[in-house]
């Protein structure tokens, strides 16, 4: 399978204080691929790193064929790469269909916002009943659906989703992964990070466990390893247990 996203011993932090640790990891064609790990480990950074909206301090990255370095952020998007931060903001002031077309317009696809929207109340048929709406008055749950709107709006090879189901009850959880399951089959590649792991594990082809910095164990989410193994990583142990 051949790489959308390579990221190659890519160091990184805030300051002094060193965030990223020499990590590499590959996206492919077609592929959803999960991060895993404690809060406060470096997800977010290297997710920030490969938008270009946080500086490396080492390393490369490089998307679809081409190095990033020195590329915008707006670039970034208009070549695919879509990025819906953890509890992005929307304009509040805009009715759900206006949010949808900033988006489309500010990444280069309004003369095509049209078939844009419709893609996006297929996936999110709630964001249809509320389309009039202003996004500041949506419950958390729309808020989160309208956001990945505008993420599907900029038509992405490649979306990166940091903690969509933030905050979100059980039953919205639930209704949202079955959004972010028809996400899937509209664009190439995603990156999810959540807090939830089996929800990440059952909506991924393969993981990647982040603990300070790098990435200490990798696999097919459907099953190279059981939750409880899993789980004793997360805390910072072996895989079988160990501290
Ligand atoms: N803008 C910033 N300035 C200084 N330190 C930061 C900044 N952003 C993050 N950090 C620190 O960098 C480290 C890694 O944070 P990061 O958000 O990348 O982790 P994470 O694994 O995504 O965590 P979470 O799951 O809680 O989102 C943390 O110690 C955090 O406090």
């Amino acid at each position: 399978m051949s790489d959308l996203l390579t990221v190659e011993n890519l160091t990184a932090g805030y300051g002094q204080a060193k965030v990223l640790r020499g990590i590499s990891l590959r996206v492919g064609q077609h592929e959803a691929v999960g991060l895993l790990g404690p809060n406060g480990h470096g997800k977010t950074t290297l997710l920030r790193c490969v938008s270009n909206l946080h500086r490396a301090a080492s390393g490369t990255i490089a998307f679809a064929g081409r190095d990033t370095r020195g590329e915008s952020p707006g670039s970034l998007v208009r070549r695919g790469l879509v990025h819906v931060p953890q509890g992005s903001r929307l304009f509040p002031q805009l009715t759900v269909e206006e949010a949808l077309r900033l988006s489309a317009s500010s990444s280069g696809h309004s003369s095509t916002w049209r078939d844009g929207i419709d893609q996006v109340f297929s996936v999110f048929p709630k964001l249809k009943e509320r389309r009039r709406q202003l996004t500041g008055t949506l419950s958390g749950g729309e808020r989160q659906m309208a956001s990945l709107g505008m993420g599907l709006m900029a038509r992405p090879t490649l979306l990166i989703l940091d903690e969509p189901t933030l905050g979100l009850s059980p039953k919205v959880k639930h209704e949202l992964s079955e959004c972010i399951v028809r996400v899937r089959a509209e664009v190439s590649s995603v990156i999810l990070i959540d807090g939830d792991m089996d929800l990440v594990l059952d909506l991924t082809d393969r993981y990647h466990v982040i603990l300070h910095g790098d990435v200490v164990d990798s696999g097919a989410s459907d099953g190279s390893r059981s939750r409880d193994e899993m789980m004793s990583l997360f805390l910072g142990g072996t895989a079988d247990g160990r501290h």
